[in-house]
């Protein structure tokens, strides 16, 4: 596939095209072509070889067909109960790789089923849709960019050319220079304003310069090592721009010894530079306004230069990342590296590096059948697209990663809620599931009910062998973690095997009763088991789920790296916030708007500001 790019601006050629050739690289060449009667002249670069225009959708091919076919006659005749009665199927739906256990028994699939889905894999060209990302194609075609987040945790001795540089150089001089930051922030040689040493950090940023880098102090915070390394330190972090999430992170914190971290590959969300601004006015507040302030405490990870300067942070206080991390793939870069390599120290955050990076080559190198996060891609598919469940729920059984489901539901849901193939055509077929969960066992007592007698809702549980804080409470038959680990053992056979009218009766129920007592089962799930969850293991989970997300997107043959989804709503809210400035302000009536949203914006301005400017500006 081929699209014009470099065209001269006035020029939208506005289409993509695909030639007869299918070039193993990215190659880049000029054509003229008359646009308005203009001739111009564009260079057109091809996105590699793996869309081809040409190429049948997949949906149409027999390999899709087959699944349709196999879900219809096969797996709608079996039922888990039976399933897992067999044991050579059991061992067949199993895959281990460097400590992590997948067990995929529970999924409603035969070792057939799975050798059906490798098939539409190979179709669908998986192989060379991964190897084009490792090699930095520009796979992200709306955006003309590459999608290297894999080589944010490359090892430093190795070499990746994008556009004529080696970008592993690049990262390992930003990493590079995190470690020396923190080491002077934590040793106390960079104090605060006032001489104090600085213990207390604020991450300002949303969306994915916030989720990854939240879920990744929380798996730590608990951490043996980890939490040694913190001390007294404390990380907080700062996204909504509802003034309450200010009060939350500044809350009993002093300010000199308090740093901020403003988070944000674009340095233009709105909601970052708000908070941004009200965190530089609380420093300047208690700290004094000279330069110095800013300079010791307010520090950024950005792509935005310009944008950091203007806010007023010292460029030396800068750390970049580059337009080839997506906000929600970007937890490797900068933005996760400085707030956790502050709180818990650089070693803490290069062995999650490593962890991400293990699991990278085994999903990079390893067969279709033993590999992972494909397997957990094609599962996802399969239960998507074959057979129709549209939701998926992650429970992890540890609490230190209770913000690990917000974090990929941000990553799978903003990467594959779309609408449209990579060719622009509309897909018949349904892709991107409704991601949620929350740790076991809190989940099994909040919506569990539904997911064993509700809607069908394929499970991911995820376990540990050990407990990152094991307690042993005398008296008690095992210990707390094995209390915990029961469940995540018991939860996904109830909802295979679930429970008969003809059981439930013998238990002695009254008839009546019996059938608000049965449990359909049938309901899938896999069960991931994994050693104790230290910084190298939450960086296997993490790659773990990025990359199930891109065989996804690769297989429904969509564009899981753009994000447009996002904009139109954050368009509307400049309208609105303009017409709230001259409505408050300048005495103007609501226009503009649907009578829905005119009457509640007239309601929502009976209610006070609560808070003054010293001079009103008129927005424009
Ligand atoms: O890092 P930035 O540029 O502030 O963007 C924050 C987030 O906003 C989004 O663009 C949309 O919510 C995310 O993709 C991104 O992670």
């Amino acid at each position: 596939m081929w699209r014009p790019s470099k065209c001269p601006n006035e020029v939208s050629l506005g289409f993509t095209f695909s030639l007869p050739l299918a070039l193993p690289k990215q190659v880049r060449f000029s054509v003229k072509s008359r646009v308005n009667r203009k001739l111009v002249v564009c260079t057109v670069e091809s996105v590699g070889s793996i869309y081809q225009a040409s190429d049948v959708r997949i949906s149409k091919t027999s390999e899709w067909k087959a699944l349709e076919q196999h879900a219809k006659n096969v797996i709608s005749k079996t039922h888990l109960r039976d399933l897992l009665t067999d044991p050579e199927r059991s061992e067949k739906l199993w895959a281990e790789f460097d400590g992590c256990i997948l067990d995929y028994s529970r999924q409603r699939v035969l070792p057939e089923t799975m050798k059906l889905l490798f098939d539409l894999a190979n179709r669908a060209k998986l192989q060379e849709k991964k190897e084009a990302m490792f090699r930095g194609d520009k796979i992200n075609i709306t955006e003309n960019r590459s999608v290297l987040h894999t080589a944010l945790r490359a090892p430093k001795e190795t070499q990746l050319f994008v556009d004529g540089v080696n970008i592993i150089e690049s990262v390992w001089q930003v990493l590079e220079k995190i470690r020396s930051f923190s080491n002077r922030v934590r040793s106390g040689q960079h104090t605060g304003v006032t001489g104090r040493p600085i213990k207390n950090f604020i991450a300002i940023g949303i969306g994915g310069s916030y989720l990854g880098p939240e879920f990744l102090h929380e798996a730590l915070r608990t951490e043996r090592v980890a939490s040694a390394a913190a001390g007294d330190r404390i990380l907080r972090f700062l996204s909504n721009v509802d003034p309450v999430d200010v009060k939350r992170a500044t809350d009993k914190l002093n300010p000199e010894e308090t740093m901020a971290i403003v988070v944000s590959k674009t340095f233009t969300t709105r909601e970052t530079n708000i908070n941004a601004k009200t965190i530089k006015d609380w420093l300047i507040y208690h700290l004094g306004d000279s330069p110095e302030t800013i300079k010791k405490h307010m520090v950024a990870c950005s792509t935005n230069l310009d944008m950091v300067v203007k806010f007023g942070i010292d460029p030396e206080n800068m750390f970049p990342f580059w337009d080839w991390v997506g906000g929600r793939y970007s937890v490797c870069s900068s933005v996760g590296a400085l707030p956790i390599s502050l709180q818990y120290g650089f070693d803490v955050f290069e062995r999650f590096l490593q962890g991400a990076h293990s699991m990278d080559d085994h999903f990079r190198y390893a067969p279709l059948e033993r590999n992972l996060p494909v397997l957990l891609g094609l599962l996802g598919v399969w239960n998507m697209s074959f057979l129709h469940y549209n939701a998926r729920a992650i429970h992890p059984y540890s609490e230190a990663l209770l913000r690990f489901p917000a974090h990929i539901q941000q990553l799978d849901m903003e990467s594959n809620g779309k609408h449209v193939n990579i060719f622009g055509e509309n897909v018949d077929y349904p892709v991107g599931e409704i991601d949620f969960g929350e740790p076991g066992t809190n989940g099994q007592h909040s919506f569990f009910q539904l997911l064993h007698m509700g809607q069908v809702v394929p499970c991911d549980f995820i376990g540990f062998m050990e407990s990152q804080n094991p307690v042993c409470e005398e008296g008690e038959p095992v210990s707390n973690h094995d209390e915990l680990m029961a469940n995540f053992f018991a939860q996904p056979d109830a909802l295979a095997f679930g429970k008969t009218a003809e059981e439930v009766e013998k238990e002695g129920n009254p008839k009546w009763l019996v059938p608000h007592m049965v449990f359909t089962g049938n309901r899938p799930s896999s069960c991931l088991l994994m050693p104790v969850l230290d910084a190298y293991v939450t960086g296997q989970l993490l790659a773990l789920y990025e990359h199930r997300t891109a065989v996804q997107g690769f297989l429904w043959e969509i564009n899981s790296f753009d994000q447009f989804g996002v904009e139109l709503g954050k368009v509307l809210a400049n309208k609105v916030r303009k017409q709230l400035n001259e409505s408050r302000y300048f005495n103007k009536d609501i226009s503009g708007f649907n009578p829905s949203t005119t009457r509640l914006l007239n309601r929502y301005l009976e209610g006070s500001v609560g808070c003054a400017f010293e001079h009103v500006y008129h927005y424009e």
